[in-house]
């Protein structure tokens, strides 16, 4: 069994990585990590997400990235479920200890620190861990994952985004002078537990935000290798995000040569579900898959497509899973489906 600790357990993404773990025939919980003064440190890991009573009997443990030792040899893998500044530290004290670390924030997904300094707003320590990063969308990096000892696992928006559009971009359908346009909406578990006034509910309708500003924009840039113009919502539910993708194929491209494409690229990946039909949020909650339908418009040349996902598996935890099968030598929906 491989035997797996998480950082940040009592978090939204940190809950649906244990549930994982827990049903995960090859995979085992070593130990549910807090920060060291955490407001749940020793608290029941069920008495806060009270769906796992019963089933998963663990302490929530209060630790410092200093003492990320003892966690390391007592495992096989380390996930983080922590915010982009504190995983910087936590994947640098992790590797240095010869840790496999699954990061699932922001901190080790962009290459370029002037980037990552105007979106995030720190200076990244440690450049040479992000070279050795490898970006986990499980669907395009199979071979790198297999082989990685830190896991950049993408944001919810680029993995919506970029299932949709790497494609087309790989079989070099997208018009290189019209950005693709990304609208998406996400449920507020997007943003975490803890409270905040712009994501408390009763404050929450169908509003933009970021807007040519969002540090996914960044991601999805650079690991389509095109451009973008992504505008992020958030919506008025709990979890689920859903793009609508905008853009113009080169000229004479036709409807087949996109189903070829998305077969292709596809063919064999379950966690991809191309569908028959317009996907909602409602076809892909509380499951690992991202869900796409497209349309093309024949007169003017622009596609439309649709990616559905649900934020905190195939957009987190789940993502992280499929990655975590890849390195350990599973095929990468074990467990998942
Ligand atoms: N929510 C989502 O849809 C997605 C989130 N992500 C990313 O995943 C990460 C976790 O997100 P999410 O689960 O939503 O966040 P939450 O706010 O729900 O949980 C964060 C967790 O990290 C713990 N934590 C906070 N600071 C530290 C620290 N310094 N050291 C150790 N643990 C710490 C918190 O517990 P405590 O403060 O009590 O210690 C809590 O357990 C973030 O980087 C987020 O950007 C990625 C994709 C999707
Ligand atoms: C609704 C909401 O607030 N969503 C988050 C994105 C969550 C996500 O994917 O996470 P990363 O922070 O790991 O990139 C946001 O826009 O910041």
């Amino acid at each position: 069994m491989i035997r797996v600790s998480i950082v940040g357990a009592s978090g939204y993404t940190g809950a649906e990585l244990a549930a994982l773990v827990h049903k995960h025939p090859q995979f085992q919980i070593a130990g549910l990590y807090v920060s060291e003064n955490s407001a749940d440190a020793y608290k029941p890991f069920s008495s806060i997400h009270g769906q796992f009573a019963y089933q998963i009997d663990r302490t929530l443990i209060p630790i410092a990235e200093s003492q990320i030792g003892k966690i390391v040899s007592e495992c096989d893998a380390v996930f983080l479920c922590t915010p982009h500044a504190a995983s910087v530290e936590w994947v640098a004290q992790a590797r240095h200890h010869g840790a496999v670390v699954f990061d699932l924030s922001g901190a080790y997904r962009l290459s370029d620190l002037n980037v990552i300094k105007k979106y995030y707003g720190f200076d990244h320590k440690y450049p040479e861990l992000l070279q050795q990063a490898v970006y986990g969308l499980a669907e395009w990096n199979h071979e790198a994952i297999r082989k990685a000892d830190i896991v950049a696992v993408p944001g919810c928006y680029p993995t919506a985004s970029l299932s949709a559009l790497k494609p087309l971009q790989e079989a070099d359908l997208i018009d290189s002078n019209v950005l693709p346009i990304i609208n998406a909406t996400s449920g507020v578990s997007g943003a975490g537990r803890r409270a905040s006034l712009t994501s408390s509910y009763c404050e929450v309708s169908l509003n933009p935000y970021g807007v040519l500003g969002h540090r996914h924009q960044p991601e999805i840039a650079e690991h389509l290798d095109h451009p973008v113009i992504f505008t992020p919502h958030l919506g008025n539910f709990k979890r689920g995000i859903l793009a609508t993708i905008t853009l113009k194929l080169r000229e004479g491209i036709s409807e087949n040569q996109v189903n070829a494409a998305y077969a292709s690229a596809y063919e064999g990946k379950s966690i991809v579900r191309l569908r028959q039909s317009w996907p909602s949020i409602a076809d892909v909650e509380g499951t690992p898959f991202v869900d796409l339908h497209w349309q093309l418009d024949p007169q003017t040349g622009y596609l439309v497509v649709v990616s559905a996902i649900d934020n905190l598996l195939k957009g987190a935890a789940g993502q992280a899973m499929q990655c975590a099968n890849l390195r350990f030598g599973y095929a990468s929906s074990k467990g998942l489906i």
